[in-house]
């Protein structure tokens, strides 16, 4: 077996097999190096690596789980009223989003869409709206996230509406309790039932999950399955420009941290995203859940969404977001949210689904800067020229 060769910055050369655990890999280059003392000239991968503070690993090369990808296809939309985004999985799937995670080199398991029960007969008398059905559905969401991650597997949960997010966060909790999360949306979704203006409950998922919320909720009827699993601690927004006075009171009230659309504009996505990952996780080794709400980029690149806020986040933003969360090595689930194909024209879903694609690429390892599969075979000239032995 040949041993890699590390330059460790400044000057330190390492011999071994593979880069320390502890170490950002920030390129790997090949270097054809010529040695006196071998009769060949051989080819050797350097890694040039820097400390990092923040357990940073390169998924591809370093994280078994993060390369092995299980995708659920979440078809709900009974959590708001627009009829559509039970069809945003297929959209995607459609998009070429399979085929495009495999060409990263990932090892990808689609396990199709979830049959979601359906209950025609909804409970009318309660401030939230179809709470049978968002809550049996949210059962089973949990059930598929939890099995998902437990098999050694990224989820990736591809939405229907927000309200999926109070399953698949739920089912990851099953899994890895000590999770934190990175919400990303113009919306804050944490009304509770009784702060809400519309009763929709994809404007409420956080609410159900946050412990300290939980005095301050109704009854829920069909939601036993369900328990709080978060604290408000570990939470942390990224693009809000849209929240409701209650959801203000409760972030608020409870110190969640928020890096809304100002403060995008006032420090830069760069601070936005290291201060957030830093307040959800100072020691930066617990497991991640990001919830990616298509509606937190700027209208004009997801237009097919029911909820559209402009001023939104830049598609560079949204992919650094992404390309950050997978280099720590620790995105356990991914949910993309509110993809709706029945909202605006062809062009409209184009480019919405393209968005969405490109953001679920980012977070599972591509890089701007451009990047190979594990298994990638340099290709090399069969004759190599030798140097004269000298
Ligand atoms: N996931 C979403 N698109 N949420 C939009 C929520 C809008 C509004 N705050 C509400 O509660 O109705």
């Amino acid at each position: 077996m040949t041993s890699l060769s590390l330059k460790v910055r400044p000057m330190k050369t390492l011999d071994l097999d593979t880069p320390p655990r502890r170490f950002h890999v920030v390129d790997r280059v090949f270097i054809w190096e010529s040695h006196h003392k071998l009769p060949k000239t051989r080819l050797t991968e350097h890694y040039k690596l820097t400390i990092s503070k923040n357990f940073v690993k390169m998924p591809f090369f370093l994280n078994d789980r993060s390369s092995k990808v299980g995708v659920i296809g979440v078809p709900i939309h009974m959590g708001q009223p627009r009829p559509g985004t039970e069809h945003g999985p297929e959209a995607m799937r459609e998009g070429g989003l399979i085929s495009k995670l495999e060409g990263l080199g990932l090892d990808v398991e689609d396990q199709g869409d979830l049959f979601l029960e359906k209950h025609d007969e909804d409970i009318h008398d309660h401030p939230a709206k179809n709470v049978k059905n968002v809550g049996s559905a949210s059962s089973q969401i949990a059930d598929s996230v939890y099995n998902t991650i437990k098999s050694g597997r990224t989820c990736l949960a591809l939405g229907g509406d927000h309200s999926m997010a109070i399953g698949s966060i739920y089912g990851h909790s099953l899994a890895e309790p000590d999770h934190v999360v990175i919400w990303v949306d113009a919306h804050a979704d944490i009304n509770t039932p009784l702060t809400s203006s519309s009763g929709n409950m994809h404007g409420m998922p956080l609410s159900f999950l946050v412990k300290e919320v939980q005095p301050y909720l109704p009854d829920i009827p069909h939601f036993d399955n369900i328990k709080p699993c978060l604290s408000a601690k570990n939470i942390a927004y990224i693009g809000l420009r849209d929240v409701d006075p209650g959801e203000r009171y409760i972030i608020e009230k409870l110190g969640i941290h928020s890096f809304s659309m100002t403060e995008v504009d006032k420090f830069g996505i760069k601070d936005c995203v290291e201060k957030a990952l830093h307040a959800v996780d100072p020691e930066g080794n617990k497991p991640i859940h990001l919830s990616f709400d298509i509606d937190a980029l700027d209208p004009s690149l997801a237009p097919s969404t029911g909820t559209p806020v402009p001023g939104g986040l830049s598609i560079r933003e949204g992919n650094y977001i992404a390309e950050e969360l997978a280099a720590t090595g620790r995105l356990t689930c991914v949910d993309l949210a509110e993809v709706n194909p029945k909202l605006g024209n062809d062009r409209d879903n184009e480019t919405t689904v393209r968005s969405a694609i490109t953001i679920i690429q980012h977070c599972f390892g591509n890089r701007r800067q451009g990047v190979y599969p594990k298994d990638y075979k340099f290709p090399i000239p069969e004759k190599v020229v030798l140097p004269m032995p000298s």
